[in-house]
């Protein structure tokens, strides 16, 4: 799939724009502070209804502006499908094909993303919280309903909690919906930790052979699911359910003194091994940008083999933080069938064919020139 056209209307710095981009690959230049990533945002905006760098949607509305809109024409297999977010100070509307969507769980997934920006690198190194976003919005892309499940398991989860604020620091509870409410939540958790397990394993079939390849046949990656609970993959539901019944049941003393839910969903992680290591403790720098790099670009294998089409790619401002092997592979990896937007202040030191044959687009404070 590619996006052919785009149009934005008070979004960020951008008063009123349309662009048609190649469905090869688009490089937008200009000076720092120009709009490069804003335009960047737009698109993964258009794609997931929500940005990757802030949960306010306001942010996005132009300063002077009540609404801001992001139109986008994208090309598929079976037809072009016309796009359109309208963002609200009061919340906002998706449309397919000019239909407004009910639900947003309806209209994230008709555009496929895969954004790689410089938060990116510390996929590997970063807080738990990234590498539990990364999982979410991966898998939300390829499964509406995994956020759909999400959702529920946070409203729960905040039901949850509150019951244990309120009772914070008493020896033992004895209010009824709280065990309501736990069983709810146990149901919820193993709904998103399944989906998480099925995720890592197409991970890790399409990740290892690509960080293969970038480490020239040195080094092996394994990703792995870290529960909390311990629960682990190969266990049934009925097992899942039981182990973290359990796990809930002996820690109530310690989540009733620190007044939340200890143990699920929103408290695992990922962990990265390289030629079994640990990357986020003992690999080097270089290592945790290549497995932060084979994450990525095995997304958009998977994303081929689930959706049945490639993902649009966006590089915000990463090919300059690649060294020349890194950057080369990554280039020809998606030559060819990737549409792929680049953010850049400078072609120079970008020497790779691809580059030189992209459209160019330049950004200077919210306008672009082609
Ligand atoms: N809601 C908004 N309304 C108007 N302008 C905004 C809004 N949000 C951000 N801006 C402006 O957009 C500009 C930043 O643009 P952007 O982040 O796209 O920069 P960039 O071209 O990617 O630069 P760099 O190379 O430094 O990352 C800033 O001047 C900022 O003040």
């Amino acid at each position: 799939m590619y996006i052919e056209r785009l149009e934005l209307n008070d979004f960020r710095n951008y008063d009123s724009i349309e662009l048609d981009f190649s469905s090869k690959i688009n490089v937008l230049i200009g000076e720092n502070a120009q709009g490069k990533t804003n335009l960047m945002e737009s698109l993964y905006v258009l794609s997931m209804a929500k940005s990757h760098r802030t949960s306010n949607d306001k942010e996005l509305i132009r300063w002077e502006a009540e609404y801001g809109k992001i139109k986008g024409d994208i090309q598929k297999k079976y037809g072009r499908i016309p796009l359109e977010l309208i963002l609200s100070k009061k919340g906002k509307k998706a449309k397919v094909n000019h239909l407004e969507q009910s639900r947003l769980s309806d209209y994230i997934g008709q555009l496929n993303v895969v954004m790689f920006a410089p938060e990116d690198l510390f996929l590997v190194k970063g807080s738990p919280l990234v590498r539990r976003r990364f999982l979410d919005m991966e898998i939300g892309q390829i499964s509406p309903r995994y956020l759909h499940d999400l959702l529920q398991f946070q409203k729960i989860l905040k039901q949850r909690n509150h019951i244990l604020k309120q009772n914070q620091g008493k020896p033992k509870l004895t209010d009824v919906m709280f065990d309501v409410y736990t069983e709810q939540y146990i149901d919820a958790a193993v709904k998103v930790i399944q989906k998480r397990f099925q995720f890592m394993d197409l991970l890790q079939k399409w990740a290892e052979p690509i960080h293969f390849g970038i480490s020239r046949g040195l080094e092996k990656l394994t990703v792995v699911y870290d529960s909390t609970i311990g629960i682990k993959a190969d266990w049934s539901e009925d097992a899942m359910k039981a182990s973290m019944e359990k796990k809930l049941f002996d820690s109530q003393k310690r989540e009733l003194d620190r007044g939340v839910t200890l143990y699920g969903p929103h408290r695992d992680d990922l962990q990265f091994f390289v030629n079994n290591y640990d990357v986020q403790t003992y690999g080097s720098q270089g290592q945790q940008r290549t497995t932060a790099l084979s994450l990525k670009l095995a997304e958009i294998e998977l994303i081929k083999q689930e959706v049945g089409e490639a993902p649009v790619l966006l590089l915000d401002d990463v090919l300059s933080e690649l060294d020349d092997y890194r950057q080369s592979h990554l280039l020809t990896t998606i030559h060819g069938d990737v549409q792929t937007f680049v953010t850049t202040t400078s072609v120079e030191g970008i020497a790779h064919d691809t580059i030189q044959q992209a459209r160019m687009f330049h950004v200077e404070q919210g306008a672009v020139i082609k």
